[in-house]
């Protein structure tokens, strides 16, 4: 068998790869399926209205098999949006499913070990509430951080005080890596967190709870494109 010519081998430059890595958008939204509406039905408006990212997030009560068929709809329509899909909590889900990466918090598993389970391509991202956390989850592999909460929050209730601009600012000042704002944003609130640094802002009852999700998801686009 004769060589392959070498001109078929072709190197691909840094930046061009790093164009094919999902993005971590500036408008995530977490899944909920406690806001009374289907979840597959609110996450294809919200991507219409421009929301970038979408996290699976199910409750404790959920089987694997069922976060997983869930994270496998919600993936779908992602690719056809060109967004970026990624599990909270549940790695191995996705895995199974072929998401882009996953979300951990300090009662999931550490960085580092989310790392190792993701592998090096998968985007990671971890929440962090404070400067010192922020550092420490980016040296031990995470790509963007979530913080907050930033206000208080009608969807998570057992979180310590909210953080607010200032809380965010400092976060975002201790790090490279994008920096998401969680916790209570709505139209009102997601502007003062971008000022204060955040690259952009994840939301549950801003979209799910909305009237109009679409129509919300189009405001609060509008908002962090600047
Ligand atoms: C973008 C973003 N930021 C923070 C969180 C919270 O994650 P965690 O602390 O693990 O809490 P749960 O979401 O698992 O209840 C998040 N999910 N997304
Ligand atoms: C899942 C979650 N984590 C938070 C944190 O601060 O870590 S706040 C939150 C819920 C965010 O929902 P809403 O936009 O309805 O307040
Ligand atoms: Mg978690």
């Amino acid at each position: 068998m004769s060589p392959r010519p070498l001109n078929l081998i072709r190197v691909m430059p840094a930046q061009e790869e790093e164009c094919l890595m999902p993005r971590i958008g500036r408008l995530h939204l977490v899944t909920d399926a406690t806001a009374g509406r289907d979840v597959p039905g609110t996450v294809a408006a919200a991507l219409a209205g421009g929301v970038d990212t979408v996290q699976v997030r199910v409750g404790s009560a959920v089987s694997d098999r069922e976060a997983f068929e869930l994270a496998g709809v919600v993936l779908g329509l992602c690719r056809a949006a060109g967004a970026t899909c990624l599990v909270n909590d549940r790695l191995h889900v996705a895995l199974a499913v072929g998401a882009d990466g996953g979300h951990v918090g300090g009662t999931d598993l550490p960085v580092e070990a989310a790392r190792r389970v993701l592998g090096p391509r998968a985007v990671l991202g971890a929440t962090a509430r404070d400067p010192d956390a922020a550092r420490l989850a980016v040296a031990a592999g995470a790509d963007y951080l979530g913080t907050g909460p930033a206000y208080v929050s009608t969807t998570k209730t057992t979180l310590p005080p909210p953080i607010g601009p200032a809380g965010v600012a400092a976060v975002a000042d201790a790090v490279e890596v994008p920096v998401i704002a969680i916790g209570g944003v709505t139209e009102e609130t997601a502007g003062a967190l971008l000022a204060a640094g955040a690259h952009g802002v994840a939301v549950v009852a801003a979209i799910c709870s909305a009237d109009d999700p679409r129509g919300a998801a189009a405001r609060l686009a509008t908002l962090v494109a600047g």
